[in-house]
């Protein structure tokens, strides 16, 4: 059933139902008196498209997202997208008074909630720090707890507002590794920030560049995984998005 939770005052507002494609049309947002962050933005996710999303520092990334996951009001334009999202962001905001299952399942509890926390966590590779209390963890397990607690409510729609940036650059290669594997199985559409051309050359079908408040670069990824950054294709498309993003490629 399709259920709207917030109406704008032009257009639909936010608009959530069963499916698990996404589509965004002339939304727009803006800070106060500031400029238009977002500038009659559209955009279609197809259902179980991995899509990256890549803009300079301030370019609304995180503002898409957090509109996207009903944590901003859209006020102006549509935004229909499926009713079971989650979100993994840079730090993992775990709870350090709850252990890592209990993290996972917040709210939940008694034994069938730990059985099912011990299923995700094996997913992601950490079912050995079940019990364990977050601060002992380092910041890559931290972000696996984080991704658990995503998969735990069985998204349509995973989106990653820059998870592995805080990680060093071997962790973040397992985790782009792990996110590929839990992408396959659980074929949710996924959304992921980041700044890193590569990983969203490595990881997406399509990477997007936001300027301006708009798509201003919009790349489908033809290679199939796992891809190689050497590969000449993988090379040109690393120059076209950089040079998007203004930076020189050296
Ligand atoms: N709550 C807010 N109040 C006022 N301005 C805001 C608010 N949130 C974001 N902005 C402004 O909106 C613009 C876009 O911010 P946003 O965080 O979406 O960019 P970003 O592309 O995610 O940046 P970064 O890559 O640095 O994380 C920036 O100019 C920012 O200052």
């Amino acid at each position: 059933m399709n259920h709207i939770i917030s109406n704008g005052e032009k257009g639909q507002g936010l608009l959530v139902r069963e499916r698990a494609d996404v589509r965004i049309s002339g939304l727009t947002k803006r800070f106060g008196d500031g400029p238009a962050v977002l500038d009659h933005l559209s955009l279609n996710i197809p259902a179980g498209e991995f899509v990256a999303l890549l803009g300079r520092s301030g370019s609304g990334k995180s503002t898409l997202l957090r509109t996207l996951a009903g944590l901003d009001p859209v006020e102006y334009g549509d935004v229909v997208r499926p009713t079971a999202v989650s979100v993994v962001f840079q730090e993992s905001r775990l709870l350090p008074w709850r252990r890592v299952w209990q993290n996972v399942v917040l709210g939940q509890k008694g034994p069938e909630a730990k059985k099912r926390a011990l299923q995700v966590l094996t997913e992601v590779g950490l079912v050995h720090r079940v019990d364990a209390w977050p601060l002992t963890l380092s910041g890559g397990e931290a972000q696996r707890v984080a991704l658990a607690r995503a998969l735990v409510r069985d998204p349509s729609f995973l989106m990653l507002d820059e998870p592995f940036a805080a990680l060093d650059a071997l962790t973040r290669i397992q985790m782009q590794a792990l996110v590929l594997t839990l992408w396959r199985k659980h074929q949710c559409t996924t959304l992921l920030v980041t700044h890193d051309v590569d990983e969203a050359l490595v990881l997406a079908d399509r990477v997007l560049v936001l300027e301006h408040g708009k798509i201003k670069v919009d790349l489908p990824v033809p290679l199939s995984r796992p891809r190689r950054h050497a590969h000449p294709v993988f090379e040109e498309l690393r120059s076209e998005l950089l040079q998007a993003l203004g930076v020189q490629n050296s």
